[in-house]
């Protein structure tokens, strides 16, 4: 049930509009001037409120100003008498959501406070959605390692420049492909990423290129594929090291001439984008052994970013363990779980294989399975152990 503050000084207007709001199953506080009134709204939270102009103490004006000081996104609805309409729309300009002139009409009041907190709840969605976006955007750590892969992002995001990051499963690649893409001009661009390995030989250069109606057999429609979906911004090609050699060919192509052709096209097709590659894999290596275009190699390294292993970084661990009980609890909606310094050494001396997303995990199972505290013998139960138990 919502809670409505009303302001005003006229006892009557108090009255009639706190019937009509409790009939309407609203619940209604009153206060006769906006000193009262702001005590009130500093104490309780309240889902909107309807507020005089002219009252005694403290007008409406400086309660708007200065209830919106405290929390600004409650709404408040400003009632207005004949003589300050001005005033009214003023208080709008000033943050106001909204007037309703004395007397009240029926409607227009409950059609404007239904809407006040209706917006009000979209804003609040907004935020948590944002939060939660940029949460997963955050890169966490402040081991030397990751002090230097920020600094390099900082220096290599405003450049064009094209960018290999290497390192193992889950440390971190596709997080450093994104902050430069935010961090460069091509922000407001889209990033599109592929991951070349989860995508049959015979399909990739369809899905990088795209393709032309009946180019082959299952193509039945015309397909814009990734470098030209992502014009303007920045292509990931994540695992690279797994593309085929036939598809790796056109892809130096197309950075070499900014230029790709659709599957079973013609026409030559200009593309602006800027290129991030990701591989586990020792690139190098895989020249050496035949799989590797060299020349393809030194397209995409031009600056190269090592994210390294979790377990050279394990000054990091406890850092990402609090980052992961604060998204996790919140994501379950619960107060945040503290942890014991043995639980979290234990943690620390885990070995992780580098894998931050097995971090992760092993934080909400642990989040799940614990008391209030996570002890060093939740550790053990759950986590250490876990190859063995790994059915629990
Ligand atoms: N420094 C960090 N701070 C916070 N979260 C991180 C950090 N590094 C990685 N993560 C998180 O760990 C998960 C794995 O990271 P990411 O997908 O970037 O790794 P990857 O190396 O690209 O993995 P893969 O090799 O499997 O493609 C993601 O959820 C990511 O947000």
């Amino acid at each position: 049930m919502a809670n409505i503050l009303i302001i005003d000084d006229e006892k009557s207007i108090r009255k009639t509009l706190g019937e009509i709001l409790t009939y309407e199953g609203y619940k209604i506080d009153e206060a006769a001037d906006g000193a009262e009134g702001f005590k009130m709204f500093t104490a309780k939270q309240y889902d909107a409120v309807l507020c005089d102009i002219k009252m005694p103490k403290m007008d409406g004006l400086e309660f708007l100003e200065k209830a919106k000081e405290t929390n600004p996104d409650i709404p408040i609805v400003m009632v207005s008498g004949h003589g300050n309409i001005d005033t009214a729309v003023d208080a709008v300009k000033k943050g106001a959501y909204d007037y309703i002139s004395k007397p009240p009409d029926l409607n227009r009041l409950l059609i404007t406070l239904r809407n006040a907190m209706d917006k009000t709840n979209l804003v609040a969605e907004t935020k948590r959605l944002r939060r939660k976006v940029n949460k997963t955007q955050e890169m966490i750590g402040a081991s030397g390692p990751i002090l230097k892969i920020k600094e390099t992002i900082e220096k290599v995001a405003p450049t064009d420049a094209r960018v290999l990051v290497t390192g193992e499963n889950g440390v971190g690649k596709e997080l450093v492909a994104r902050w430069i893409h935010e961090r460069s001009s091509r922000a407001s661009g889209p990033l599109v990423e592929v991951n070349c390995a989860a995508i049959p030989g015979e399909l990739i250069e369809s899905e990088l290129f795209g393709h032309e109606k009946g180019s082959f057999t299952s193509a039945v429609k015309q397909r814009i594929g990734k470098f030209e979906q992502a014009n303007g911004g920045t292509l990931f090609l994540d695992e690279i090291g797994d593309m085929s050699l036939s598809a790796q060919a056109k892809v130096l192509r197309a950075l070499q001439e900014g230029r790709i052709t659709r599957v079973g096209g013609d026409k030559e097709i200009n593309v602006d984008v800027r290129v991030i590659a990701a591989t586990n894999k020792d690139l190098l290596k895989e020249v050496e052994d035949k799989n590797f275009r060299l020349d393809l190699y030194h397209r995409l390294s031009v600056i190269l970013i090592h994210v390294p292993s979790l377990n050279d970084r394990r000054d990091d661990v406890p850092l990402l363990v609090d980052h992961f009980l604060d998204g996790v609890c919140q994501e379950y909606g619960i107060t945040k779980k503290a942890i014991d310094p043995a639980a979290l050494k234990a943690l620390e001396d885990h070995d992780w294989s580098g894998n931050i997303r097995e971090l992760r995990n092993v934080v909400e199972r642990l989040v799940i399975l614990s008391g209030k505290t996570i002890t060093a013998d939740n550790v053990e139960d759950y986590v250490v152990p876990n190859r063995k138990k790994a059915s629990i």
